[in-house]
């Protein structure tokens, strides 16, 4: 379908088609579009083309681009998937193709608000048991809304970032046990699907879910990175807090929605029905195939598409107080974890917190991450015709914390 020659491997396909903002030496950052190992240069591409919106690409984050609302999305990317496409626009295009190795990936957006669900009924089984044994697995409010808090928008980093081992309080053992100040024993991942708000709402208003598309503008890979210890120690009664606001990690490239359509999917049923607002008729579940890649190892592989609570009905919650959306939100769905084994998108699950470490094809043992692991979480979803698509990757390797 391209006359692009994208080689084997190649990151992306000519369908996926995610937005970044990229640096190329001595130049300003800009905003792009990944075609197999290139970046396409939308800047001077649009420019020379004389089109009305050539500015929202001459920025040095997708923000504006993301502001311009869905009509504007639809027709860039129509704009796109035509120069990759129809082999005419060869000559326009092949000076705007720039290696992936020639430039710096940057954080595609600036964040706005983070929030962080919490969606997955197998993830939240299983953190009930591991953290509250005494009380029933789901909580109280679990089956009637995706339960969510709000995080730290400052501290999204785009992958690559090397991320700090965080020091806090926390306890040497189980309960009664003293409580000390040190870098976190139990440093874990979480993967997770993020969904970036272009389409900012009204205060006072509600975005249903039918509204999903018109505000939603894509979705980025995900890495939540927790200290289980500090946070098992501080959550209790408000939540997660400096156990995961010391860095979260996002993908380059969002992808938009409109190359996602081939992956829609049925949510699983609900029981009880949910309230009205929640009530979603189309199937907006997404079929993503997580896998999570310890020190170059595969540990597991988490579905996206077991999820409770559909990224449109947490968009729909976020909403129904009347809260307002902005641009460059992030809400993310909360750890991917699949009923079967080998899909668990924690290390807290993978060795039910620590009691079955993995092995790693280096033949070295892990329960918790250690100074200098590399994590890599990348997806891939059904494409067009059969298709399989790639969906890009997120990483990021862990540092020693600095001497006090
Ligand atoms: O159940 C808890 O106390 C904690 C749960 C989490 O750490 C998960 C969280 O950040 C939300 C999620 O990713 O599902
Ligand atoms: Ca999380
Ligand atoms: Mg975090």
């Amino acid at each position: 379908m391209t006359w692009l020659d994208l080689g084997d491997d190649a990151p992306f396909d000519a369908w996926t088609l995610p937005y970044g903002a990229f640096s190329a030496a001595g130049e300003e950052p800009r905003v792009g579009a990944a075609v197999g190992p290139w970046v396409l240069d939308l800047a001077p591409l649009a420019a020379a083309e004389g089109l009305d919106g050539a500015h929202l690409f001459a920025q040095s984050t997708l923000n504006p681009f993301l502001a311009a609302g869905r009509r504007a999305w639809d027709a860039v990317r129509g704009w796109v998937l035509e120069l990759v496409t129809e082999e005419a626009h060869r000559e326009l295009v092949e000076p705007h193709l720039v290696p992936l190795g020639d430039v710096e990936l940057r954080l595609p957006f600036t964040v706005a608000d983070y929030v962080d669900f919490y969606a997955s009924q197998t993830h939240a089984e299983n953190v009930g048991q591991l953290f509250r044994p005494d009380s029933p697995d789901l909580p109280a409010a679990w089956r009637h809304l995706p339960i969510g808090y709000h995080g730290r928008a400052g501290t999204v980093v785009v992958s690559g970032t090397p991320v700090v081992r965080p020091s806090g309080q926390r306890r040497a053992g189980g309960p009664g046990s003293s409580v000390t100040f040190g870098p976190s024993a139990r440093l874990d991942i979480e993967a997770e699907a993020g969904f970036v708000v272009g389409t900012p709402s009204a205060l006072g208003t509600r975005v249903p879910v039918g509204a999903f598309e018109d505000h939603v503008f894509g979705m980025v890979l995900v890495n939540d990175w927790s200290a289980r210890d500090i946070q098992a120690f501080e959550y209790v009664p408000l939540g997660p807090f400096l156990g995961k606001s010391f860095a979260t990690s996002v993908s380059p490239w969002v992808v938009p929605l409109a190359a996602l359509a081939p992956a829609r999917v049925s949510p699983p049923p609900r029981s009880p029905a949910v309230a009205s607002y929640l009530e979603d008729g189309e199937p907006c579940g997404l079929d993503v195939e997580f896998e999570v890649v310890w020190n170059g190892t595969v540990v597991s592989r988490p579905p996206l598409r077991d999820l409770y609570w559909t990224p449109a009905q947490q968009l729909a919650h976020l909403t129904v107080n009347g809260a307002s959306l902005r641009t460059g939100d992030l809400y993310a769905s909360g750890t991917i974890s699949g009923p079967r084994p080998g899909a668990s998108g924690c290390f807290l699950e993978l060795t039910w917190n620590g009691a079955d470490p993995v092995r790693l094809a280096d033949g070295t043992q892990r329960t918790f991450l250690e100074n200098g692991d590399t994590v890599t979480i990348r997806a891939t979803a059904p494409g067009p015709a059969g298709t399989r698509q790639r969906l890009g990757e997120v990483t990021g390797t862990i540092t020693p914390p600095p001497a006090p």
